[in-house]
């Protein structure tokens, strides 16, 4: 039920009927203090002032043609004209009703189905994925659930680096040691110390990196044996960030991977494209598109180089030919990037472009939803002890190690095997939930107590409030799917609940639109507090509980919990039965 959306149809039309203009909007609310009702309507203010007349009279008069029969038990207007909107108890509860049985929560399907096209995790295959790839595989996963969750046609791109100078090193170090009679799989296990050993052959050794250079060249030109080199580090490469995803519970297919390499084809075609329009200019032997635009300061436009003057091409050609393919291939209503904060400026660059050479309309939308950086207990950037980088593999697996200290303390009656698998889904689940509550666009500090704690806002917590919800229908013997009865709402906590419940619908649509998983996070954990309210204040199966009161509180009950589990797993987050 989109809540907001519904009162701001009913403001809206009275408004209109008090001939207001229709630009003012009604602009809906949630309202700061119980006194204030459950939402208030800002818009009148802005009319009044624009009419020049007495805005308490104006909003009077579009109170006189509100219509908000069942839905409202008051209207009242507060300060100088804003609306106050009070729910009424029975209509809340006939929604809960109608509902209960529906696993999209009330959830309607886009009326408006969008393609939208999600360009998230894309690690460079060169090295070990690392901790900004991990949080942009977790952010850029939660909201291709939450997108798919509303109907809409989501198209991920896993845009690997597997394109560029570094693989012809790559290679030729690869070929030397396969000649030494090494497996690929055994020399590729660690493709941070492989890296850095062919680097370092790279700088000392000039006969190695004329090679290497050469190796590029073939590459480029189709050399079978180079290419079969390339292909076979690619894949075990790949097969590491796979290893990634498994463990992290994350959507990702091998089918979702469009890496560099396939736009490789494309890459002179942009050139011509850019050329042809009088975009790109020669500079120095290089082709570059000078951006007024995004003129610094002095007024200097941002060069942005898009053919070197050797002919080689650059990131943002590759980012360029992605865009004409998701533009006019995919026909994407919204792409959306989750790529770290520090490359603002190369997506506001081929945005630009794109948009002046066609690629993409007018009508579609180009988001790139930036992010912080995770940092260690220090305030540096996340790494190792010994300072390098940490392999994200190793960081879940201890995180689901550390669960399983804190679950082998607390679930004694639990099995061995149960233990261990509760320990995965609360260790994945603290990593994602710490990330995904943060505001996106800030930095934050990875900290193991603070995520796997049992208290405040963590998966843990709410993985535990889950779990104690479910364990009330185990403790009454009862069939949560038998419960069909009435929900009633008397109490002051009854109704909060139930209000909440209602507004799941409301949140899920502010992610999808904000790219901002925070609001899921935040919503669940006010959800969450609320049910332990409700639970306090509201007996259950206590003896001198009416029948009546008994069957409507498990219908709450039933009803939070799962809202809880579908917005965890919206988040990528599993729950638990036991625990
Ligand atoms: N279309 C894109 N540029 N996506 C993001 C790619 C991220 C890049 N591979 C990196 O690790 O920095």
């Amino acid at each position: 039920m989109k809540i907001k959306q519904l009162l701001a149809e009913k403001v809206q039309a009275a408004m209109l009927a008090a001939e207001i203009p229709e630009s003012f909007g009604p602009h809906i609310a949630l309202s700061k203090q119980v006194k204030f009702g459950d939402y208030q309507a800002n818009g009148v203010l802005g009319a009044a002032k624009h009419l020049k007349t007495n805005p308490r009279a104006l909003a009077e008069k579009v109170v006189q043609q509100l219509d908000l029969n069942e839905i409202a038990s008051k209207i009242e207007i507060a300060g100088p004209g804003f609306i106050n909107i009070f729910l009424n108890e029975s209509w809340l509860a006939k929604q809960l009703n109608i509902h209960i049985d529906d696993p999209r929560c009330s959830v309607a399907p886009a009326k408006i189905k969008q393609t939208c096209v999600v360009d998230y995790s894309s690690p460079n295959l060169a090295k070990e994925m690392h901790v900004g790839h991990l949080r942009s595989t977790i952010i850029g996963d939660a909201i291709v659930r939450a997108l798919e969750f509303q109907g809409h046609n989501v198209i991920r791109q896993n845009h690997m680096g597997d394109w560029g100078t570094q693989f012809g090193m790559l290679i030729a170090h690869l070929e030397t040691v396969l000649a030494d009679q090494s497996v690929a799989e055994v020399a590729l296990a660690d493709l941070e110390t492989f890296y850095r050993e062919a680097k370092k052959r790279f700088d000392e050794d000039s006969e190695f990196a004329d090679k290497s250079r050469e190796y590029v060249v073939k590459l480029q030109s189709g050399d079978a044996r180079c290419e079969a080199l390339w292909k076979e580090f690619i894949d075990i490469s790949v097969s590491h960030s796979e290893e990634v995803y498994e463990k992290l519970n994350v959507t990702l297919t091998r089918d979702d991977i469009k890496p560099e390499s396939a736009y490789n084809a494309m890459l002179n075609e942009v050139v011509r494209d850019l050329k042809a329009q009088g975009l790109a200019v020669e500079d120095q032997g290089a082709q570059v598109v000078f951006l007024e635009e995004l003129a610094d300061k002095e007024g200097n436009p941002s060069p942005v180089i898009i053919q070197k003057s050797g002919g080689g091409f650059l990131y943002a050609t590759t980012d360029l030919a992605a865009l004409k393919y998701r533009g006019q291939t995919l026909q994407a209503d919204r792409n959306l990037y989750f790529i770290d904060a520090r490359q603002s400026l190369h997506m506001q660059q081929v945005f630009t472009i794109a948009r002046k050479a066609g690629y993409v309309t007018e009508d579609m939308s180009l988001e790139h939803h930036p992010f912080g950086t995770m940092m260690g207990s220090d305030g540096k950037p996340f790494k190792t002890r010994s300072g390098g980088t940490v392999k994200l593999v190793e960081l879940l697996d201890e995180a689901i190690a550390r669960a399983k200290t804190l679950i082998a303390e607390r679930s004694t009656d639990l099995s061995e095997s149960e233990q261990n698998d509760i320990a995965r889904k609360v260790g994945i689940g603290a990593v994602k939930f710490a990330d995904l509550s943060k505001h996106r666009s800030s930095d934050y500090i990875f900290n193991w107590d603070s995520m796997l704690s049992f208290e405040g806002a963590t998966a843990p917590y709410l993985q535990y409030a889950y779990t104690r919800i479910r364990s009330i229908f185990t403790k009454a013997g009862i069939d949560e799917k038998a419960i069909d009865s009435e929900i009633l709402l008397k109490m002051a906590q009854e109704r909060a609940l139930a209000l909440k419940l209602m507004q799941f619908e409301d949140t899920l649509e502010q992610v999808c639109l904000e790219a901002q998983p925070h609001l899921m996070c935040l919503y669940l954990y006010e959800l969450a507090s609320l049910f332990m309210t409700f639970y306090e204040a509201c007996p259950i199966l206590k003896p001198d509980v009416t029948e009546n009161d008994k069957k409507s509180r498990l219908a709450l009950s039933r009803w939070t919990a799962k809202v809880m589990r579908t917005g965890l797993h919206l988040l990528g987050i599993e729950t638990n039965e036991r625990m």
